[in-house]
């Protein structure tokens, strides 16, 4: 059984149909990338699937368990975490206060130890506030704060945008490490090099309509395919 499958999924704002009957799976201990243009609708389907977005048709089936149409708060207990494109830490809070608050009201709670192994930064910087952190810490406690919660699939928006390239790498490299040790993950990211270094199998996206899927090696030997859908 795949952990998430999603089926005829449709997503509006108001009247515009942004999200057309997508089809999407993902198997339990994948890296899954969602790659398309600025507007293509990634990050509506990302927060279809958290139910930050209330889907208008179609089912995701996550774990076995049907999800459209709930709340997130439900979706987030069932092992969902969605980690935003702008991070959403709290900067008048310190790191480890960031990730304590995080854990509160979750199911399951990894020791933060267990964050800090995989962010040493993070350890490094327990006592900063969350304002006095680089884009780059930010965004490791922004992934710390959903690892904490013990997801069986985390949602990453854009994780690399506005990084600089060495740090890109060693988040890609730390993400890494988090597959291998059999996290779940669904990446979007405009960073097209970057995404299909991490994940091995990608959705292209195209005016809100699955265009294209397949393994990521697959996706990198076929240049048209980038040039037609991604522009690169
Ligand atoms: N809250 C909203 N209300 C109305 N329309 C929206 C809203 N959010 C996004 N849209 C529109 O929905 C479409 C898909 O947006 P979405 O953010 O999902 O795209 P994306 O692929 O994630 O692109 P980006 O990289 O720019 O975030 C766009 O046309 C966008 O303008």
């Amino acid at each position: 059984m795949s952990m998430l499958d999603v089926t005829g999924l449709n997503a509006h704002y108001g009247d515009s149909h942004i999200l057309f009957d997508v089809a999407l799976r993902v198997d339990r201990n994948e890296v899954v990338a969602l790659l398309g243009r600025n507007g293509a609708g990634k990050s509506t389907m990302l927060k279809s699937l958290m139910g930050v977005v209330k889907p208008s048709s179609g089912s995701i089936l996550f774990d076995g368990e049907q999800i459209a149409g709930r709340k997130s708060h439900t979706i987030a207990r069932a092992g969902m975490q969605l980690v935003h494109e702008d991070r959403r830490i709290f900067g008048s809070l310190n790191v480890e206060e960031n990730l304590v608050l995080a854990g509160l009201t979750a199911k399951g709670r990894w020791p933060l130890d267990r964050v800090y192994e995989i962010f040493p930064r993070l350890k490094e910087r327990r006592t900063s506030r969350g304002t006095d952190l680089s884009g780059g810490e930010q965004q490791m406690l922004a992934i710390g704060r959903a690892l904490v919660r013990d997801p069986k699939i985390i949602l990453l928006d854009e994780p690399f945008e506005g990084l600089a390239p060495v740090i890109v790498q060693d988040l890609v490299r730390t993400c890494r490490e988090l597959a291998m040790a059999g996290q779940t993950i669904i990446l979007v990211e405009q960073n097209i090099a970057a995404a299909l270094t991490l994940a091995t199998r990608a959705y292209i996206i195209n005016n809100g309509h699955i265009a294209h899927e397949g393994p990521t090696g697959e996706i990198r030997a076929q240049p048209e395919l980038l040039q037609r859908y991604l522009g690169v």
